[in-house]
């Protein structure tokens, strides 16, 4: 197993739409990042943010204006016959024909890959073995994105691109396709995923960048994200104790009776408040202490918050080691 190899590198990339000068637009702004080999990956974004512009690139589907895109060590555009059979693109809505069925689709399209996995076993795999027989168009929305996975995975990709995998799924759907996506990251594939869940780059991803107008404002691990951000304590102010006896350190905002408080320090913070409320002899209704999630440090970094403010080029945030 080449596991240090990377998957993935990309460097100093732009791409453009319509004319140079005038007129044309920067929708991928100086992106550099890495994917490793058998990590997931994940591309978050607020709307038009870049991230299809920037997975085309990888995907091999065009060629950069400026930089450089390598995918398992080959130019994905200029040496497509090499990495295409490599890798594995989810589509959005295949577009096949709607009156074959699920067997048939993937019949035709395991005819056009190299080295085709079974189709009956690739179908189970998604959970869509007893489906086989079903045509396209009596699919619900969550059964074609399971059927768009699974001719995805018929080449037995060593890069799996998966955009927004899970749009349409009820959540045992989504359940399941966590799973089986957990698995072959487990067997050493690599994933690349746009989504626009949170909670799915939250429970999937090794590593993700934010994007925010062409250009990456922040990468790290999940945990390394929210850490970055301020943990949140709240808790409803005792009858009779006025705001100025808080024994907080932290700033706290006071709503009512309702009290927040956003710090850096929870551990500290919360002892400070839990000492304080035993020797006051008080209780403290309503409390809850947690850290930042990433939907939080999500929308912070999308509008623009601390750490978003990458400057024009190249350098962004890196969050951790
Ligand atoms: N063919 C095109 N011509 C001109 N501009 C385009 C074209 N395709 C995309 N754009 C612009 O490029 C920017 C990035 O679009 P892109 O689709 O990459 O964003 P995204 O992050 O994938 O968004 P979404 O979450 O909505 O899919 C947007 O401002 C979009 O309007």
């Amino acid at each position: 197993m080449r596991h240090r190899e990377r998957a993935i590198e990309v460097s100093g990339l732009w791409r453009r739409y319509g004319p140079k000068g005038e007129g044309g637009f920067d929708a991928v702004r100086g992106l550099d990042f890495t994917v490793e080999r058998g990590e997931l990956f994940a591309l978050l974004g607020t709307n038009g943010a870049g991230k299809t512009s920037t997975v085309e690139l990888l995907e091999g589907l065009e060629r950069p204006s400026r930089g450089t895109v390598r995918v398992l060590g080959h130019d994905p555009f200029g040496e497509r016959r090499t990495v295409r059979p490599r890798i594995g693109i989810m589509l959005q809505e295949g577009g096949f024909p709607a009156d074959l069925s699920v067997r048939e689709t993937a019949r035709m399209w395991a005819g056009i890959t190299t080295d085709p996995r079974d189709i009956g076993e690739t179908l189970d795999l998604v959970g869509l073995g007893r489906r086989e027989e079903v045509r396209i168009k009596q699919l619900s929305g969550g059964e074609r994105r399971r059927l768009d996975l699974a001719l995805a995975l018929l080449g037995h990709p060593e890069v799996l691109f998966l955009d927004e995998p899970t749009t349409g799924m009820d959540p045992e759907g989504r359940r399941d396709t966590w799973r089986l996506v957990r698995e072959l990251r487990a067997q050493g594939t690599t994933v690349v995923l746009t989504t626009h869940y949170l909670d799915e780059a939250e429970e999937l991803a090794d590593r993700l960048a934010i994007m925010r107008e062409g250009r990456v404002v922040v990468t790290g691990t999940p945990a390394e994200v929210t850490a970055a951000r301020p943990s949140r304590i709240r808790f409803d102010l005792p009858e009779g104790v006025p705001p100025a006896r808080l024994p907080l350190s932290v700033p706290a905002a006071v709503d009512g009776r309702r009290v927040e408080v956003r710090t850096d320090r929870l551990q500290e913070a919360l002892t400070e408040l839990l000492l304080w409320a035993r020797r006051e002899e008080l209780t403290l209704q309503g409390l809850d202490a947690r850290s930042a999630t990433l939907e939080e440090a999500f929308l912070e970094i999308a509008r623009g918050g601390p750490g978003a403010d990458a400057p024009d080029g190249h350098e962004h945030a890196e969050v951790g080691a």
